[in-house]
């Protein structure tokens, strides 16, 4: 039986999704982020074991060989998966566990948690979201422009989501969040 929330978090890269996240935990600290599986290299000021789990491309095989991702996909070249038996557990343990996932994991989990939360979060614009990537000065020129062409699929995909959540005024944004997430209802 599911006792706590899993919380589905999606929206193109550079929205905001990973700022967004970190102020609703700094006033619910009880809320639980997933820490993902990646073959990503690290970016500067990235911890293994607190942003994600650096890993090779060999043992991320393996570990999804195993079973042991809850869900999984290449993203711009890597892969990116959620270890499975720590969100099993905290939702036993009625906690609300978010996952911040792109699209085709946020599918993968429309079939094994059904009753999942699904939230997705929208740029005001195309040229700002590019602005943001840029500002945040972490990815390559190659990296940007495989980004810049996912976000345009996953945007077209938002309406699968039960909420959109437009993240221009970030105050606002963080509003809709929590409201999102505690009640639920009204939406
Ligand atoms: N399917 C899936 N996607 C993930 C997972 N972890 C992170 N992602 C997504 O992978 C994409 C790239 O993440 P990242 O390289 O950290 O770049 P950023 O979103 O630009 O900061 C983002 O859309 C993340 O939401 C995961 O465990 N599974
Ligand atoms: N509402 C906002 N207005 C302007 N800039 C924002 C807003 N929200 C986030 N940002 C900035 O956009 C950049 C990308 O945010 P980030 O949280 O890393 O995105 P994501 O996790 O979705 O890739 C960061 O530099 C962040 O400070």
């Amino acid at each position: 039986m599911e006792l706590g929330k899993l919380i589905v978090f999606t929206g193109p890269s550079g929205v905001g999704k990973g700022t967004l996240l970190r102020a609703i935990l700094e006033k619910y600290p009880e809320l639980e982020i997933s820490i993902s599986a990646t073959t990503r290299p690290p970016r500067q000021g990235e911890v293994n074991g607190k942003h994600y789990y650096f890993v090779s491309r060999d043992k991320f095989e393996a570990m999804a060989a195993a079973g042991e991702l809850l869900e999984w996909a290449e993203y711009a070249g890597n892969y990116y998966g959620t270890p499975r038996t720590p969100v099993e557990e905290k939702i036993q343990l009625g906690k609300f566990v978010i996952l911040e996932i792109e699209l085709v994991g946020a599918r993968e989990i429309n079939k094994t948690f059904p009753n999942a939360l699904r939230i997705f979060v929208l740029p005001p614009s195309l040229a700002e979201l590019e602005r943001r990537i840029r500002d945040r000065a972490q990815d390559s020129e190659d990296a940007i422009a495989r980004r810049l062409d996912r976000a345009k699929i996953e945007i077209d995909a938002a309406d699968e989501f039960d909420v959109q959540i437009i993240n221009d005024d970030f105050d606002i944004a963080l509003l809709n969040l929590e409201h999102a997430i505690f009640s639920p209802g009204i939406y």
